[in-house]
């Protein structure tokens, strides 16, 4: 059945899944088209920059044209299209095109650079990449050219807003409509990233019967209708926007989505008013921002009836103020590209909603909590956190190796997190097991950029720990030992070397230390524990 290349679910857990009405064989293809028939007039997309306010048939319409143009160019079902787009329209346009055919969008993230992108194309064998032409005071273009002299693979580069200089201007591309057989609902239909904790990023298989459940289960908590009003305020493209029950939840409800340029509450709060906004996500640093902000703002946020925060811890204290700030019902969100997502209930006392990260969408996602030799903890007792169900993947595509240490022999991820389970079932995350920092929402795998530090001539080892910063929750801390005979050399050298090898910006290293040795465990290997302890004890009160 599978040509994916990736461990899938067995044939009776599929089963199950689909006779629990779980998977219902929705494709996002069909999904846009049922909805642009029961309501052609209603807004599905606001992009506030560009100023358009794209009807369901319209998102339809364009998604057909592009799919015809891109075919039209060669791109095929099972093809990989690095998407890298801000929060503009044409991102939607551009996945839904893609979804019809069945080509697979790799999400991308517009703060990932050279490196991260040519890894993405040349790992995925990628035929195209999809940018706008400027960003945030970045040239895409330059990016463009560096990764298409690189990858062999890679066809065409399509530029979605802007001048599109020496590529293909998106809106160049479409064509009159034509037939073609889209994809099965068990098919993939898109790669996500992880947030890992490995040297590179792990893609993750998502099909459309998976993602779509986990949408119309998020729709269902979160208290989603065709009412519904969605800010769209980080970037697009992450787990927690686009699904929780983010911007693909609100077209599957039929409601609208309004796209956010920045985060800033200058920027965000009068389009909660203008639009009419409902219900948004944001990380814990942006919900503080939020909150610390609104009581003074001039604008009627009156319609926010929900604010989901996700992505890192949010404190019990900051939790507390989210209500008297911003009127509106705080929703706790504890989930993961891989699958799992966990969320507080609208009705939950405040307590709960407080101080646990919530209960998972499903009752067929299985969680276990268990010790380092995978034994079950007792009732309420601290654990690794292993889950299994119908939206959570069971392997990274194309990455044995690794799958065999993230997942156990019976198809449980392994996340990384270590919680505790209520009660009442409410898991409260109290730590992580994986080595990785949690930049504000943004996940860093220390490994990633203990390698880049390490590709230093002058660098003889290098560790990377989480020091914790009073706005981002933790920022990343790299320990180094230079060479024996090399020459004094400061820290900024080592951000500018890692900056310049093309790593996105929230994984250079916010300080740098040069020591003479690390510290270590009993058995001599070194001990991350003790190195974020002295992280902790030094670290400046702020950035
Ligand atoms: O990856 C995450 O951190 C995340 C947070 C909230 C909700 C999600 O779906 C996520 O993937």
């Amino acid at each position: 059945m599978s040509t994916h290349a990736a461990p899938t679910w067995p044939a009776e857990f599929a089963e199950k899944y689909r006779a629990a009405g779980w998977w219902r064989g929705e494709t996002f293809g069909e999904m846009l088209r049922q909805r642009a028939e029961e309501h052609p007039d209603r807004v599905a997309i606001i992009d506030p920059v560009a100023g358009s306010r794209w009807t369901y048939a319209d998102l339809d319409r364009r998604a057909d044209r592009l799919a015809a143009g891109f075919l039209a160019r060669g791109i095929a079902k099972g093809d990989k299209v690095v998407v890298q787009l801000p929060n503009i329209a044409e991102f939607f346009e551009v996945i839904f095109a893609l979804f019809r055919i069945g080509a697979l969008p790799v999400f991308a993230l517009p703060a990932h650079r050279e490196t991260e992108i040519a890894y993405f194309c040349e790992f995925t064998e990628a035929v195209a990449y999809v940018i706008a032409a400027e960003h945030g005071g970045y040239d895409y273009r330059e990016l463009a050219a560096k990764t298409r002299a690189q990858v062999p693979t890679l066809k065409h580069v399509f530029v979605a807003q802007g001048d599109p200089g020496e590529f293909e201007a998106l809106a160049e591309v479409a064509e009159e409509p034509v037939g073609y057989g889209g994809p099965r609902p068990d098919d993939l239909a898109f790669l996500q990233l992880s947030g890992g904790s490995t040297g590179v990023p792990k893609l993750i298989p998502r099909t459309h019967d998976d993602y779509i459940y986990s949408l119309r289960g998020s729709n269902e908590i979160c208290g989603v209708d065709e009412n519904s009003v969605y800010l769209c305020v980080l970037p697009a493209a992450h787990n927690f926007p686009l699904s929780s029950p983010g911007s693909l939840g609100m077209l599957y409800a039929g409601a609208r989505v309004v796209l956010c340029p920045q985060p800033s509450p200058e920027v965000a709060f009068p389009l909660i008013e203008s639009e009419g906004v409902t219900i948004t996500g944001l990380v814990p640093p942006l919900a503080l921002l939020w909150t610390e902000a609104a009581p003074g703002s001039a604008h009627d946020l009156s319609t926010l009836d929900v604010l989901l925060v996700g992505g890192a811890k949010f404190s019990e204290e900051a939790a507390r103020r989210v209500r008297p700030a911003l009127g509106c019902t705080l929703q706790q969100v504890f989930g993961m590209a891989e699958g799992l997502v966990n969320y507080t209930r609208l009705d939950d006392p405040v307590e709960t909603i407080v101080t646990t990260q919530g209960l998972p969408i499903s009752p067929d996602d299985e969680i276990l909590v268990v010790d380092d030799e995978d034994r079950e903890v007792a009732p309420g007792e601290t654990g690794h956190l292993l889950t299994r169900g119908p939206y959570t993947i069971r392997g990274y595509w194309n990455a044995p190796e690794h799958n065999a240490r993230s997942f156990t022999e019976d198809g449980f991820y392994r996340t990384g997190d270590v919680v505790r389970v209520t009660e009442t079932g409410h898991i409260v995350v109290e730590g992580r097991a994986k080595d990785q920092i949690n930049r504000g929402g943004e996940k860093v795998a220390a490994e990633e950029v203990e390698n880049h530090i390490l590709a230093h001539p002058a660098v003889h080892d290098a560790n990377v720990v989480a020091e914790p910063d009073p706005y981002l929750g933790e920022r990343v801390c790299a320990y180094v030992i230079l060479r024996s005979g090399a020459g004094p050399l400061k820290a900024v050298a080592i951000k500018r070397f890692v900056r310049e090898r093309g790593l996105a910006a929230f994984k250079v290293p916010d300080r740098v230390e040069f020591v003479d040795a690390f510290p270590q465990t009993g058995v001599g290997k070194v001990s991350k524990k003790d190195l974020r302890n002295a992280a902790a004890r030094t670290a400046s009160p702020s950035l």
